[in-house]
This record gives structure tokens, C-alpha cells and sequence, in this order.
């Protein structure tokens, strides 16, 4: 009989706990780690997430440690649930006691700030192992309707479509259905500029804009997306998938997703030390935007959307004074 698949999942905030859960449900052996011993502890006492989820009953086959030691031993899949600027750090405290051979997968949707990487460059980095063992899961995912086995699809990427296919197999149940991809630098990108275009989408609904001015935020996101990745290498066809369009949707139209409702306070004029005040999960793309805005610069791309939220989030700039110089750009061919 072959033994079932082990998996570590550093993090048990929403989307660690959630992936945590789907992984579980598909017949892994399931180690999720925590910062916070007590969260843990209530993991494998009352099996529930009392923080994140207190209403969800947790799988028999989870349970959880504060030990990363303890975690990562053994695990055929290493998972990265944490804020993605706190990756690096992270890493390297634990990579030397990584599983010899273990495929890290990465479910974090930012760009570093500084070094402009992607969260699969940094575990490469940091790690020192090659992009055939690290893989991306990505997609259309709110973690709430996923602990509640609501149906999605998502996507797992590798540059190793074999490695690709094992995680699918690890991770698919009757209410998550992975696709493989071989693009992860496009599906990464697709991951970390949703939540900026998010947090425009938020804006626009916190000012009452309406949903013509929503599907243009999605359309012309997309667009700008789009020409990132292709000066990136990507594969344009990746932002019409479950990795571009399909979570740019479910982020802008969900009032579950942290970066929407970030941009939604603002919209509706909270301060910026309010909003961030109310906001208690990790919303990536108000750090990530300052990061895929200068990863344009690099690359010679133009973003007004993301330079609109930068400008709003970070530089103080009314949201109605953003809204009439986007408005005013120069005008343009839809494509170019
Ligand atoms: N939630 C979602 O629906 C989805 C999220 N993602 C992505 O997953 C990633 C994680 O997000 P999510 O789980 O939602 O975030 P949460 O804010 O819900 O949880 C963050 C987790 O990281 C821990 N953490 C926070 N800071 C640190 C630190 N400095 N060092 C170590 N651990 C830390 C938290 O611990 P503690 O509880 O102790 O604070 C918690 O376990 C993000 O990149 C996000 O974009 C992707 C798809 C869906
Ligand atoms: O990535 C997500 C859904 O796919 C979650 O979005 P938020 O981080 O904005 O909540």
C-alpha cells in the first residue's frame, strides 16, 4: 500500500488554513505551522481555526505545530502561506530543515519590495533549488468560500508540468479542480496585479462610480497586465485563464476579498491609518503595488491603474483627483 501524500503548510491564516483543509479532503497528511502556539494548539484541540475560521470544523488528517522542524519533516510538499514580504526572512531560517526533495509550492500573490521578485525567485533563492521544484497555486480562490466547500478551479503551476501534475493530483476534490500550467511567471503576475486592480475596483465602488466604471477598471487591468507579462516572457493566453481573468473577477466583485475592501474604505473616505487600522488579514496589493509598479519601470511598461492606486494608497492623492487625470490621459488605440 503506498503511503498518502505529505504536505506542510507554513501558515495558518485564511488561505493556509483553507488550502490546508482542500489538501486534507484530497487524502494528504496535512502539518499546517503557525507563529502562535496557541493558535496551533487550538488546531488540534478543538479543530478549528478560533482566529480565521471558528466555524469551520477541521479535517481528522490536519492538524497543526509551532515547530517548523516538526512541520517540514517528511513533506513531499512544502506550502508558503505567509505575507509575501515576509517570505525571505522566513525562508531562510527555514530552509535548512526543509524535506530533502520537497516541492515548495508558493499560494502568495506579491512581489517583493526592492528586489522586484516573485515569490517562486525568492524560494528559488533562498531555498537553492532549481524552478523544477517550485510551484504556484493561483486562481479565483477566496478562502471563506473554500473552507465552506464551495466549488472552484484554480490553477497549479511549474515549469516542470510532471511536478505540476503531482501537486494537481494532491490537490484536487470534488470542490477544487486544479489545471496545470507551465507558465508561472504569467500566473504569478496574474496573482499579484489582481490585487491592485482590486483595490482600484474598491476605490471606484467605495466612490459610487458604478459598474460601467467596474468593468472598465477589470478590462483596462487586464490590458496592463497583460503587457507586463508579455515584457516579461509570459504567455498573453495565461491572463485570459483562471490566473488573470478568472480571480481579477472574483477579487473585484467579492466583498470577501481584503484587497476590494481595502480600496472600498478608502473610496468612501477613510484615511489611509483607518483603513489599514480595520484591516485585519493581509491585503498583498497595498505593499505589491509600489513593487509591480517599479517592475513596470524596469520593463518600460505602462501602468496608469497600478501608478493610480500607488498614487492614492501611498502618496496621499484624493481619490477624485486620481479619478479625472486617469480620465484625461491621452487618447489611445484599445490596442497597441
Ligand atoms: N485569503 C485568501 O482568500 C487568499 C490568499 N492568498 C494569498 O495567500 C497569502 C497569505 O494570505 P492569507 O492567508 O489570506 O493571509 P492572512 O492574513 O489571513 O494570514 C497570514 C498568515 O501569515 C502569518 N504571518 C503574518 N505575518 C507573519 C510573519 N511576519 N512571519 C510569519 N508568519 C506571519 C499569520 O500569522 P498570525 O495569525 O499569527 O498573524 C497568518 O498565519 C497572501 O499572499 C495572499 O495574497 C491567495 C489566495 C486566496
Ligand atoms: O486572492 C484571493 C482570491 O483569489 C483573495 O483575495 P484578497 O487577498 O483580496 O482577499
Amino acid at each position: 500500500m503506498t503511503r498518502p501524500v505529505k504536505a506542510a503548510v507554513f501558515g495558518t491564516g485564511s488561505w493556509g488554513t483553507a488550502f490546508g483543509m482542500v489538501l486534507a479532503d484530497a487524502g494528504c497528511d496535512v502539518t499546517l505551522w503557525g507563529r502562535r502556539p496557541e493558535v496551533a494548539d487550538a488546531i488540534n484541540t478543538t479543530r478549528t481555526n478560533p482566529d480565521y475560521f471558528p466555524d469551520v470544523t477541521l479535517p481528522a488528517n490536519l492538524r497543526a505545530t509551532s515547530d517548523p522542524v516538526e512541520a517540514a519533516a517528511g513533506a513531499d510538499f512544502t506550502v508558503l502561506a505567509i505575507p509575501s514580504q515576509t517570505l525571505r526572512g522566513n525562508l531562510a531560517a527555514w530552509a535548512p530543515r526543509l524535506a530533502p526533495g520537497t516541492v515548495l509550492v508558493s499560494l502568495m500573490k506579491g512581489i517583493e519590495l526592492g528586489t522586484c521578485e516573485r515569490m517562486s525567485e525568492v524560494i528559488q533563492e533562498v531555498a537553492g533549488v532549481s524552478a523544477d521544484r517550485v510551484a504556484v497555486v493561483t486562481g479565483p480562490n477566496l478562502a471563506k468560500e473554500i473552507v465552506a466547500r464551495m466549488p472552484a478551479a484554480s490553477v497549479v503551476a511549474c515549469r516542470d508540468e510532471a511536478v505540476a501534475r503531482r501537486l494537481q493530483a494532491a490537490c484536487h476534490t470534488p470542490y477544487f479542480r486544479p489545471y496545470t500550467n507551465t507558465d508561472v511567471v504569467g500566473c504569478e503576475l496574474g496573482g499579484a496585479v489582481k490585487n491592485v486592480i482590486g483595490l482600484a475596483v474598491g476605490i471606484a465602488d467605495g466612490m459610487g462610480l458604478g459598474d460601467n466604471a467596474k468593468g472598465s477598471l477589470i478590462t483596462r487591468g487586464l490590458a496592463e497586465t497583460t503587457r507586463l507579462g508579455l515584457a516579461m516572457g509570459a504567455d498573453p493566453l495565461t491572463f485570459s485563464g483562471l490566473a488573470g481573468l478568472g480571480d481579477l473577477v472574483a477579487t473585484c466583485s467579492s466583498s470577501l476579498s481584503r484587497n476590494h475592501t481595502f480600496g472600498f474604505n478608502l473610496g468612501k473616505g477613510m484615511t489611509l491609518e483607518e483603513t489599514i487600522a480595520v484591516t485585519r488579514q493581509t491585503a498583498e496589493g497595498v505593499k505589491s503595488c509600489r513593487s509591480v509598479l517599479d517592475l513596470a519601470r524596469r520593463h518600460g511598461v505602462d501602468m496608469p491603474i497600478t501608478e493610480t492606486v500607488v498614487g492614492i494608497v501611498h502618496e496621499g492623492k484624493p481619490p477624485m483627483v486620481a479619478l479625472k487625470e486617469l480620465m484625461s490621459r491621452s487618447a489611445k488605440p484599445e490596442r497597441r
